[in-house]
């Protein structure tokens, strides 16, 4: 368990996570469609003997036929696996993997890891060259030094793609992008700091190398590790690399040398900077605590002692998040993209400032809201960008990529810039990042929410995860019981979690009174209403909502849909002047399609079908789409005619006389509102794209479409989101996932799904 921290998990939940569903945390997917005959003797024999063929006579089309142009390889020995220490090459393998699928999440670049059970170079090298034909580009981790920079040299000497070596170069424009603002900051200048750097290893020589080529002066910098100081004519545990860093000091000692510094730079292991040395540097300390996973010093310990410093991990939890994850997505991006035969130092470089100049810049609205009660803008707690700010994928690759071609390392370069760049703003799916964003405006604003089905192993899992990630407080609905089962699952403190029981529960007559004042003139009578308020746990727990003891509510595990919401809507109303709706949103690598309504209306009416769209837009755009919506039908523009066409063109019409700000068109048959190819049959259609707000003509339709898609589909699911009532309350379906209810719970507290 991480203490001090904002996000807070049990060993459980992150072994849990990992083998949870498919083990693991990545698998293939096919890109073709395997269906028939003719696409098998199309995908393999015969088919594929013409792309071999093409290959043999011309290598660079390789590129063309197979998926080397996006693919790295993770490639790891495990002998330094983060700050943990040489834990061998399988035990790695999480971490590899991890890496594998950030590059995915970030940068839509395709990668797998490759562990390899050697310690040898040579064995190493040999390994990796050979495998130059499956790959655009190497990015090896986690390998010790002095292994590494053997390693890293001769693949670069040998192998024609690029090749980096992350801890070392990821780091380092990291930590030099990091280090540039704060020395900004400070109203330092490179040429002047003083710096020592605790670490002589991989990222800490690279580091040290680059900040030295920006300006800082050699003998201004003293490197440690593990035997103190890296003085000149040391020979204990000395080697070539460190060596060129050793400085002319009578320092010995990390505390002696820290005596009047500018800068901390902690590439070496967690805690290995003791608080009471920070009290020797110089004014406004700037501290990089860069180990992994815990720091060598956490942030509430350095400013503790020095409230003046800035400090910086490679953690998300904490501001100034230091972290190669900043880099390596984008850098082979931009790589891949000109098809660079390297990664060279213009390119690093390039990388460092695009970063540092990305942080000074407005922060954008929904990176603002996430670091909500933090600072948003350009300053002490915010040196550097984000991982998950959508910005730096269009602004770090096109820096690299015109870094490549600017210095003769790109073997296709771009030729228009501008639409480079529009290409990798719509590379990423925007749904993503405002799912990252949500997560963090939760833990920045945690709110109160009420878990209805508290004696469920999934929403205890779900309410643990809400919990212990930072994201609320949950509020648990159930019988007695409860903590026992929470301790069943591995809580410490199960007492922690607080529990309504409406057996003993002190609100039960304010709220037997509250629903009898309700549903009396509805035929209830107060004895009905005392056992609902007692026996129901979907009316107890929207009581809850209702009388403000919480925020919002999540259920719908136990029951159907639709008896959920009858619960439900005994107690909390429609918003005023609304009309409830349900929404699915569909989730790819590159595109989200909202659909509505999925659950709620059986026949809607123009003018619900009308709010619906306008309430499915809102949506859209909170999840950062700009809406284009069409109704859908089986007809297109009255073509073939039919008896249930008039609501959708009705729908049309109000929704153009209320003059709402986005797209809206119908109705047209899901071919012609997603395929910009049978658009094109249609030149006046108002829609400037394929729409990505689809509002269904009916319950039927729209239940069975979203359904269908959940099971068959390749997207991931998110909802149905309940969207439209006077409180937050969501209704999952009773297949959820533990995953599943955590952002429901995540977007109805945060505002989204409301
Ligand atoms: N935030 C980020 O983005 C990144 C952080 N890191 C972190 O940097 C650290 C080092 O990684 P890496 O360079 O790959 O590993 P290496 O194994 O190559 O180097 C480790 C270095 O740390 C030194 N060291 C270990 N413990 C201490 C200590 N208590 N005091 C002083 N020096 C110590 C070692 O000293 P000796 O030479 O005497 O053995 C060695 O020089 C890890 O914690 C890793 O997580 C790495 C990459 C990126
Ligand atoms: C972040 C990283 O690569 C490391 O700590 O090793
Ligand atoms: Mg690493």
């Amino acid at each position: 368990m991480t203490e001090e921290s904002n996000v807070q998990f049990s060993d459980r939940e992150a072994l849990l996570f990992h083998s949870e569903g498919r083990p693991g945390k990545i698998e293939i997917v096919a890109t073709k469609p395997m269906a028939t005959q003719r696409d098998l003797s199309l995908a393999y024999s015969p088919g594929v003997a013409v792309p071999v063929r093409a290959i043999a006579a011309d290598p660079a089309t390789a590129y063309d036929y197979t998926a080397k142009g996006n693919l790295v390889a993770v490639i790891s020995n495990g002998t330094a696996i983060l700050g943990l220490g040489n834990l061998g090459a399988l035990a790695s393998k999480p971490v590899m993997e991890g890496k594998a699928v950030l590059f995915k999440r970030f940068a839509d670049v395709d990668s797998i890891d490759i562990e390899l059970a050697t310690e040898d170079p040579e064995a190493f090298i040999n390994a990796v060259a050979l495998m130059e034909p499956t790959f655009g580009g190497i990015n090896l981790e986690d390998i010790k030094a002095p292994e590494c920079f053997i390693i890293e040299q001769a693949l670069k000497e040998r192998m024609k793609i690029p090749v980096m070596h992350d801890d070392q170069h990821g780091t380092a424009i990291i930590s030099a992008a990091g280090l540039i603002n704060a020395v900004f900051l400070t109203g330092r200048e490179l040429k002047d700091v003083k710096v020592v750097v605790n670490g002589a290893g991989a990222a800490a020589i690279a580091c040290t190398a680059l900040i030295k080529a920006m300006g800082v002066r050699p003998d201004n910098v003293i490197m440690c590790d593990r035997s103190g100081v890296i003085y000149q004519g040391r020979e204990q545990g000395m080697d070539q690399w460190k060596s060129a860093h050793a400085t002319k000091t009578d320092a010995r000692t990390l505390e002696d040398a820290l005596d009047g510094a500018d800068i901390f730079l902690g590439l070496s292991a967690a805690g290995a900077l003791t608080p009471a040395f920070l009290k020797k540097m110089a004014k406004n300390p700037i501290i990089f605590a860069m180990a992994n996973p815990d720091p060598e010093i956490t942030p509430p310990d350095a400013k503790a002692v020095r409230p003046d410093c800035i400090i910086a991990t490679g953690r998300s939890d904490y501001p100034n998040q230091v972290n190669n994850v900043l880099g390596f997505p984008f850098i082979f991006r931009g790589a891949l993209d000109v098809r660079a035969t390297a990664i060279n130092e213009e390119m690093k470089i390039a990388a460092a400032y695009a970063i540092a100049e990305l942080a000074r810049q407005q922060v954008p609205e929904e990176v603002a809201a996430a670091y909500g009660g933090r600072t948003s803008a350009f300053g002490r707690d915010y040196i550097i960008p984000a991982p998950f700010d959508p910005r730096l994928m269009e602004i770090v690759s096109a820096a690299v990529a015109q870094a490549a071609m600017d210095s003769g390392v790109a073997t296709r370069p771009i030729l228009d810039m501008d639409a480079y760049r529009h290409s990798l703003r719509s590379r990423l799916n925007p749904t993503t990042s405002v799912l990252g964003l949500a997560y963090e405006g939760a833990r920045a604003h945690p709110k109160r929410v009420v878990f209805a089905e508290g004696e469920e192993e999934v929403v205890l899992r779900a309410a643990i995860a809400f919990r212990d990630g930072g994201y609320g407080i949950p509020v648990l609905v159930g019988r007695d019981d409860v903590h026992a089962r929470l301790s069943a699952l591995g809580v410490d403190n199960p007492e922690s979690f607080e529990v309504h029981n409406s057996r003993n529960s002190p609100l039960v007559p304010a709220m037997v009174d509250k629903l009898y004042e309700r549903l009396q003139r509805r035929g209830y009578l107060r004895r009905e209403c005392e056992r609902l308020v007692n026996q129901d746990r979907n009316i107890f727990a929207s009581l809850l909502l209702k009388m403000g003891e919480a925020d919002a509510m999540i259920t719908g595990v136990t029951r159907t849909y639709a008896q959920s919401i009858r619960d439900v809507r005994r107690v909390i109303d429609p918003a005023a002047g609304r009309t409830p709706f349900g929404v699915h949103v569909l989730v790819g690598q590159s595109h989200t399609i909202f659909m509505a309504d999925t659950t709620v209306n059986e026949r809607p009416t123009s003018e619900e079908l009308a709010d619906i769209a306008e309430g499915t837009a809102a949506v859209a755009r909170a999840m950062g789409h700009e809406p284009r919506v069409a109704f859908l039908s089986y007809s297109t523009f009255g073509n073939p005619p039919g008896n249930w066409l008039n609501p959708l063109r009705e729908a049309v019409e109000i929704l153009e006389k209320r003059g709402v700000g986005f797209e809206f068109e119908g109705e047209m048959a899901p071919d012609v509102a997603l395929n910009p190819k049978v658009m094109a049959n249609y030149p006046f259609s108002r829609l400037s794209g394929p729409a990505n707000v689809l509002i269904m003509p009916g319950l039927q339709s729209a239940n069975i479409s979203a359904k269908l898609l959940r099971e068959l589909a390749g997207d991931a699911v998110i909802g149905p989101m309940l969207i439209g009532m006077e409180k937050p309350v969501q209704i999952a379906t009773m297949s959820s996932t533990a995953s599943e209810l955590v952002t429901l719970a995540v977007l109805a507290a945060g505002g989204i799904a409301r």
